[in-house]
């Protein structure tokens, strides 16, 4: 099998998150999204994700994800678990993303992704609220433990978290990020941030969202293609 190898541009792109096992059934190219992310918590590894690995191999990349519990994973996974779904869909992975939290427990694992050209996203997810500086501290975590992309979803509750969260994706320049919102302010967050540069842009395949406040991936792709990038000056 070659290897899928995904480039990051600085162009937005659109994740198609798959949680609904009957999504597996579909066949998605990329007018859907740029890329599908399979959670493996939810999806687990069995013949219908594999299946759908293979038919989809060459077609769309693929971002492998197996969330802790903690941040917002189904089926209350343990470790060890999580590991082994993730390296069993490896050899389709164009992308895997795991918690920065966890980056040092997977180091072993993201080395072998790493050795296959495999890109690295790590990612921290805040149900509750937004913490500017705590963001930016994770963010910066993951780019220090060399995160492909840094990646950050938080919980906007209001008019002046969303003022916040705009202010902080316009401040993040040159570095690889892809940063959400959720809740009621996320879908407008969403907008902003690929307006502002961030890499990898969450929607949803299938009929359930992944997280509140995700728009359905085909429908954030277009909007995005649709609005200007939004040049900061500083
Ligand atoms: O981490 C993320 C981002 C996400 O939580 C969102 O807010 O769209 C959706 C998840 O499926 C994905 O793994």
């Amino acid at each position: 099998m070659v290897f899928p190898v995904l480039s990051f541009s600085s162009h937005p792109l659109t994740v198609g998150a798959i949680t609904d096992a009957k999504a597996l059934a579909g066949n998605f190219g990329t007018e859907s999204a740029d890329l599908v992310e399979l959670r493996l918590d939810a999806l687990g590894s069995g013949q219908a994700v594999i299946d759908f690995a293979q038919r989809h191999h060459g077609q769309i990349p693929l971002l492998i994800t197996a969330r802790t519990p903690e941040e917002g994973g189904a089926n209350q996974l343990a470790f060890e678990k999580r590991l082994e779904l993730l390296q069993i869909l490896l050899p389709y992975a164009a992308a895997v993303d795991v918690e920065v939290a966890q980056a040092e427990a997977y180091s072993d694992f993201l080395g072998e992704a790493r050795a296959n050209g495999t890109k690295v996203v790590l990612s921290s997810h805040d149900f509750v609220g937004f913490d500017h500086v705590a963001t930016l501290e994770r963010l910066s975590l993951a780019q220090s433990a060399g995160a492909d992309v840094a990646k950050a979803a938080v919980t906007l509750r209001d008019p002046v978290d969303l003022t916040l969260f705009e202010s902080l994706v316009a401040g993040l320049g040159e570095v690889p990020f892809s940063l959400m919102g959720m809740g009621a302010y996320g879908p407008i967050s969403r907008i902003l941030a690929a307006q502002h540069g961030s890499l990898l842009n969450y929607g949803f395949l299938g009929d359930e969202p992944t997280a509140p406040g995700q728009w359905p991936a085909r429908l954030l792709k277009e909007v995005i293609a649709n609005t200007p990038a939004i040049a900061v000056k500083n």
